[in-house]
């Protein structure tokens, strides 16, 4: 899991690595900027002309460091600064350092406003401002800012595009429009927000070596999941296993005209690794079920409200609501496991909507058992009120995950995995072919099937959110974006676990 920490948290993280490794300040300057430039060119060939934008703090000092090093690696590269004094102490050393190997520095005015041309086919790095960003961007800095984005330059950011909010969204627009931004460390809040995918482009941690040990004494409240074993344990079985011993799922799911929801929920839950899946379901569409998951077992919709029913048959885990209707019968169904089901329950889609009204019950039934809700942006929307942007949406989800001590599943690109305690995992696969009807059942299936096997909520979530996404990137690499359809991701869960063991 990579952290996702705050810019206060991140200068922290910077002052602890300095006082423990021990190391100077300068030096981690100087090892962050070689992570940089080698991943720099590794990317960009010498035959292209860079020019670094670079300001008076240590993003300015990383930008001059990093000039120095790409000169050295046979780079023609010139430095652009506005004329902004006194620099940072580490600014000012590698700007020395710049001078001394017989660098020369362009300078803007703030008076005579005049930027440099430079030529198409230069590449810019952007070292302007990084996270220790104090406000705004306004008057002649914002007006550099909008002579960048009007260039048709490559823009490579060093560790944040400049003018950017690290921790969420930024008024305005006096932010850089990167192609590319190299980060150092953490990920910041930022980048998984949509409004902000404009300005960072394709982003990617480095890894410049602070220490480990902050990590460890000042857990992030946010992380992203790039391999899901990181952060929790698969569940075992013994070559004694039996099916009644993997866990038996409860899916209500599919009406006359969503019966594809069912399906398809159904064959996720199959491939979950669950012992039993039953479908609670209209009984005309028992023969669909059957012959598209001969697996299954078909069970009428009445199976939801009949607790022996579910005692009889070790049901583990219950998830409703993908296909449904919005009808009283569903409105009972769902009623009635609020009030009393013994097992965990994943509420999904149509189910969701119809929590609106029963608020007051979904929050004494998380006092009982554990809840997960897998909303995505619209379904959010609707059940808490209408938030007027990503990020807002965010504080949202994490207030109402503490409130109500539920797991919320906010889907889409980097879905948010929000827990009781206010943490949130933000998911690292899937793709735009995903972006499909259908999609949401097949997660809701799956991870249906793996509360059924005894994850504890906050794993199943992470888990099938992964897994969902992988299968999801499986299927791209397979049939492409445009034709995958949300039942290629639940045939593709094979290779979402295959990837999970080998990379274990
Ligand atoms: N994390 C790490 O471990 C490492 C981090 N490193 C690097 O350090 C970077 C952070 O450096 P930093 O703290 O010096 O901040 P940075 O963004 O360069 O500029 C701050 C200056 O800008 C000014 N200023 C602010 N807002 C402004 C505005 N709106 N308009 C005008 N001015 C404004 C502000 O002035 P003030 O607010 O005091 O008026 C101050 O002078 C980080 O991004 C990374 O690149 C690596 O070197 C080593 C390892
Ligand atoms: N751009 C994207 N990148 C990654 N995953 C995506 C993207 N768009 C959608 N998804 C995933 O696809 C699924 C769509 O679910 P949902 O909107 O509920 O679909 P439906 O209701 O049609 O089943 C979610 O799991 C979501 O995270
Ligand atoms: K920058």
């Amino acid at each position: 899991m990579i952290p996702i920490y705050s810019a206060n948290e991140i200068k922290q993280w910077d002052a602890f690595s300095i006082q423990h490794e021990p190391i100077a300040s300068i030096d981690l300057m100087e090892r962050a900027s070689q992570t940089f430039t080698q991943r720099f060119v590794a990317q960009f060939s010498p035959e292209q002309p860079v020019y670094v934008l670079a300001g008076k703090g240590n993003n300015g000092g990383d930008g001059l460091a990093i000039a120095r090093m790409l000169r050295q690696h046979g780079f023609d590269v010139q430095v652009i600064m506005p004329s902004v004094h006194p620099l940072s102490h580490d600014c000012e050393l590698n700007y020395q350092r710049w001078l001394a190997l017989g660098g020369t520095v362009l300078q803007i005015d703030e008076t005579n406003f005049q930027f440099p041309n430079i030529p198409a086919d230069a590449i810019l790095i952007d070292a302007l401002f990084g996270t220790g960003l104090s406000r705004l961007l306004t008057g002649w800095m914002a007006a550099i800012v909008a002579h960048i984005n009007s260039l048709p330059n490559t823009v490579v950011a060093v560790d944040v595009p400049s003018g950017l909010w690290c921790d969420g969204l930024t008024e305005g627009d006096a932010v850089i429009q990167a192609d590319y931004c190299f980060t150092f460390q953490c990920i910041k809040l930022a980048f998984m927000l949509p409004e902000n995918a404009g300005y960072v482009g394709e982003w990617e941690v480095l890894d410049i070596g602070l220490h480990p040990g902050f990590v460890q004494q000042q857990p992030p409240k946010a992380g992203f999941v790039t391999h899901p074993l990181a952060v929790l344990q698969p569940i075992q079985y013994d070559r004694f296993a039996h099916k009644g011993t993997r866990g038996h799922a409860l899916l209500g799911a599919g009406s006359t005209a969503m019966m594809g929801a069912a399906v398809m929920a159904t064959h996720a839950a199959l491939r979950s690794g669950a012992g039993l899946v039953t479908v609670a379901t209209e009984a005309s569409a028992w023969p669909l079920i059957q012959q598209t998951n001969p697996e299954a077992i078909c069970a009428a919709k009445g199976a939801l409200a009949n607790e022996s029913f579910q005692l009889q048959r070790r049901i583990k885990a219950i998830g409703v609501g993908s296909g449904w209707v919005a009808d009283e019968e569903h409105i009972q169904l769902l009623a009635w496991l609020l009030e009393n089901s013994s097992v965990p329950l994943l509420i999904d889609a149509t189910a969701l909507s119809l929590l609106v009204d029963m608020l007051p019950i979904l929050e004494l039934a998380a006092l009982r058992i554990p809840i997960v809700l897998t909303p995505h942006v619209g379904e959010f929307d609707r059940l808490f009120g209408h938030s007027n942007n990503h990020a807002l949406r965010l504080e949202k989800a994490i207030h109402m995950a503490k409130h109500y001590r539920l797991c919320i599943v906010l889907k889409g690109a980097y879905t948010r995995i929000v827990l009781p305690n206010g943490h949130v995992y933000f998911n690292s696969t899937g793709n735009h072919g995903m972006a499909k009807a259908g999609s949401g059942d097949v997660l809701a299936g799956l991870m249906t099937g793996l509360l059924a096997q005894g994850y504890a909520v906050q794993d199943a979530a992470i888990l099938a959110v992964w897994l969902h996404g992988s299968a999801g990137d499986a299927a791209a690499k397979a049939m492409g974006t445009e034709a995958m359809t949300a039942m290629d991701i639940a045939k593709h869960l094979p290779q979402a676990w295959q990837h999970l063991n080998y990379t274990r």
